[in-house]
């Protein structure tokens, strides 16, 4: 019942900017892309696999794909930089090897000393190595290792980090992450106090990718997309959802729909 009125409101959504839909229809939600105005960022959706049981990450990634994932989320945790342990570049690999090459492979990584990481990731068949602004001195170096061992790059804030500190590096990587969540946890609440730092980054930075991770779902998604991010992280409202296929939907249209009246508002 609860997800049949999520999807209603979504639609009424939609009617109310049929307007926009009408002379947009080229670069609609259906093909989830847009070009305009300098803007060329889309809707996508990573599951966390957190969530999912860990004795079957491989199959839960393949199911996740299946049910229309963009792409794959993954969470490394040290037990230093939080208080909670994962896995490494060894479970990488193997992922790998089971979903195939297509992917994308998403690392969160919440590791204190990122540097050491970077070329065992790559090699395992990372695609983009997302580390913590809290967790180096000297993010520019990072930045260039991730970028010469053929990764994307990811910069990540913590709660209690302004995204002013962010700024600085923007225009250096390919993707911001604004944690709702003190990392750590899967199914924590979601802050909605942090969406000021993503509507700012949205509007100083139009073409940057910018994810939002924690406690995002069906009932946070609003939020997320009227603030600007377009990059979407949700463990446990997937995972634990008996139609995850509909979850993900819901939450791309959600957000490919405020990307296309974004455009239309400039
Ligand atoms: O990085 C983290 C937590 O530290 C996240 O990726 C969570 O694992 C997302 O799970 P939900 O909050 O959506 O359940
Ligand atoms: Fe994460």
């Amino acid at each position: 019942m609860q997800r049949y009125n999520l999807i209603r409101n979504g639609s009424i959504y939609a009617v109310k900017n049929l307007k926009l839909f009408s002379y947009t229809y080229a670069f609609n939600v259906c093909s989830n892309r847009k070009t305009v105005n300098n803007m060329s960022y889309s809707a996508k959706i990573g599951p966390s696999i957190l969530s999912s049981d860990l004795s079957c990450l491989g199959s839960e990634c393949v199911r996740m794909m299946e049910c229309g994932a963009d792409y794959l989320h993954l969470d490394v945790m040290d037990g230093h930089f939080v208080p909670n342990i994962t896995f490494g570049h060894p479970m990488v690999e193997c992922l790998r090897k089971t979903v195939g090459q297509d992917p994308f492979f998403d690392m969160h990584m919440m590791v204190s000393r990122p540097e050491q990481w970077v070329k065992p990731m790559a090699a395992a068949g990372a695609s983009q190595y997302t580390f913590h602004l809290e967790t180096t001195t000297n993010p520019g170096n990072l930045i260039k290792e991730i970028r010469e061992s053929g990764m994307k790059v990811g910069l990540a804030i913590k709660p209690g980090t302004t995204v002013e500190e962010l700024a600085p590096w923007a225009n250096h990587i390919d993707m911001a992450l604004v944690m709702t969540v003190e990392p750590g946890f899967g199914g924590q609440k979601f802050m909605e106090d942090m969406m000021p730092k993503v509507t700012w980054l949205r509007n100083q930075f139009p073409s940057l990718d910018i994810e939002v991770d924690g406690g995002v779902g069906p009932d946070s998604i609003h939020k997320c997309a009227e603030a600007g991010a377009n990059m979407i992280v949700s463990g446990s409202a997937v995972i634990g959802s008996d139609d995850p296929r509909s979850v993900i939907a819901l939450l791309r249209t959600v957000v490919a729909e405020a990307i296309q009246k974004r455009s239309l508002d400039r």
